[in-house]
């Protein structure tokens, strides 16, 4: 069988850039089979980062301006896509995630949110209200990518799970199923971005695929990145090998107030992003660390820690039964520290990266969008139900096929 060539590309709630994976994939399920051929990330202009950062954090924008970020986004998605695959013959497919701007996870109250109230009809609503789809926006159209790359591309993911009650995230555990699950061992993969999300793999036999369990943890580097660009008046903006947090020493009176706020206690499916886990929520801390007189070191210790306690808390609460082996994969999977950390709260389970498991830990969910694409290229569905909270498993993605010249 020939493998095709797939291109797939990611920003993710860090928006530090485009995570563009070219790959080659054979397969389908069990015997699925990924070679990384190239991985880059390309750093977003630092004004679109900018104006993206603002309106995931809630700034008011026009029309006008949506759609002329929607095409910018779409322009350095294209690029990237151009350019990590030169030297190489090109890839007949682009699975392209997009930039989340916008997440809210389903069962959200219309009639109550201040927003809607003053624009839904006043009439008793003939629809099931409250409980509503989620919504979740990533900007980037495929249209546009696959007119400027020349290659069919498929954008959208998550809107067809959301369609059919899901959270449209996470989607990245029917991937982490068929690359990363083992036939004797229960292993966890914990990616650590902007944001934490897990996929629980039980051991490859009998009715494996019912018991895997995903969901969001909630804060990875998204409050410590902030902290550090707070601290440091903007010269950095992350913690590099944690090494700063390591300076200084955990509160935990704080981590354990911080931990009894409603979203680690919500059983999954569950999903979340910067609307909670943003610069509102590190403004509290901050504040709440003030009680306390933390030194900046301290603060991040802190942080840090909530990061890794959130992360092991929800796998007692949640899992059936604890793994042998963690793989970490994402950017934080490069924070010494906050693997320490891990590996002093999890005690007997074995802490490494999915690259020791053969899957790139910093290519990971670039490859993953690869692989939605090829399977809804194959019309297989995406979406883990158990892990998004859909009714039923669906085909995820909206397809751009090429028309006219470039
Ligand atoms: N050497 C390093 N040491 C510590 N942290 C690092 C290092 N390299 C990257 N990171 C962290 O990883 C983050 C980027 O991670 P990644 O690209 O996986 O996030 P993302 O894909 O944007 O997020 P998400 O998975 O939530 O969508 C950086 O913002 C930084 O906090
Ligand atoms: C809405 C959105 O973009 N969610 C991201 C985010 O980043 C990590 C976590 O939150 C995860 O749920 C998801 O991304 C991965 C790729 C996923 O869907 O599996």
């Amino acid at each position: 069988m020939h493998p095709t060539r797939v291109i797939g590309l990611m920003s993710g709630t860090s928006v530090d850039g485009i995570d563009a994976a070219l790959v080659e994939i054979v397969g389908t399920d069990l015997d699925l089979k990924v070679e990384l051929l190239a991985g880059k990330t390309y750093p977003y202009p630092a004004a679109l980062r900018e104006k993206i950062l603002a309106i995931c954090g809630g700034a008011p924008i026009s029309m006008a301006e949506l759609a002329a970020i929607d095409d910018a986004i779409a322009l350095v998605f294209a690029q990237a896509a151009q350019n990590i695959q030169v030297g190489y013959p090109p890839a007949t497919l682009i699975g392209s995630h997009g930039q989340t701007v916008y997440h809210r996870p389903p069962g959200f109250s219309i009639s109550e949110n201040s927003v809607s109230a003053n624009i839904l009809p006043s009439h008793q609503s003939p629809f099931p209200y409250p409980q509503s789809l989620g919504y979740s926006l990533q900007l980037g159209r495929g249209a546009l990518i696959s007119r400027l790359t020349g290659i069919t591309t498929i954008s959208n993911f998550r809107v067809a799970d959301i369609a059919v009650g899901g959270h449209g995230a996470p989607l990245v555990p029917r991937v982490d199923a068929y690359l990363l699950s083992h036939p004797q061992e229960a292993r966890c993969i914990q990616n650590v971005g902007g944001i934490g999300n897990v996929t629980y793999l039980p051991p490859r036999r009998d009715d494996w695929l019912n018991q895997i369990r995903g969901w969001d943890t909630g804060p990875g580097n998204s409050l410590l990145d902030l902290a550090v660009q707070y601290f440091s008046n903007g010269a950095k903006s992350y913690d590099e090998n944690g090494s700063w947090a390591a300076s200084g020493s955990p509160c935990y009176p704080l981590v354990e107030k911080w931990l009894s706020q409603d979203y680690f206690r919500l059983p999954p499916p569950k999903s979340t992003g910067r609307e909670l886990f943003g610069v509102t929520y590190l403004h509290q801390c901050l504040q709440d660390c003030q009680a306390y007189q933390l030194s900046p070191a301290d603060v991040l210790a802190t942080i840090t820690e909530l990061t890794a306690a959130s992360i092991v808390n929800s796998y007692h609460a949640f899992l059936p039964r604890m793994p042998k082996c963690l793989l970490l994969c994402g950017g934080g999977s490069q924070n010494l520290y906050l693997k320490h950390r891990l590996e002093l709260l999890l005690k007997s389970v074995k802490v490494l990266t999915t690259d020791e498991a053969g899957v790139s830990a910093e290519f990971k969910e670039a490859i993953a969008f690869a692989i939605l694409a090829y399977w809804r290229q194959l019309g297989l569905p995406g979406n883990l139900p158990v892990a998004t909270g859909a009714d039923q498993e669906v085909v995820l993605g909206e397809v751009h096929p090429v028309t006219g010249d470039k």
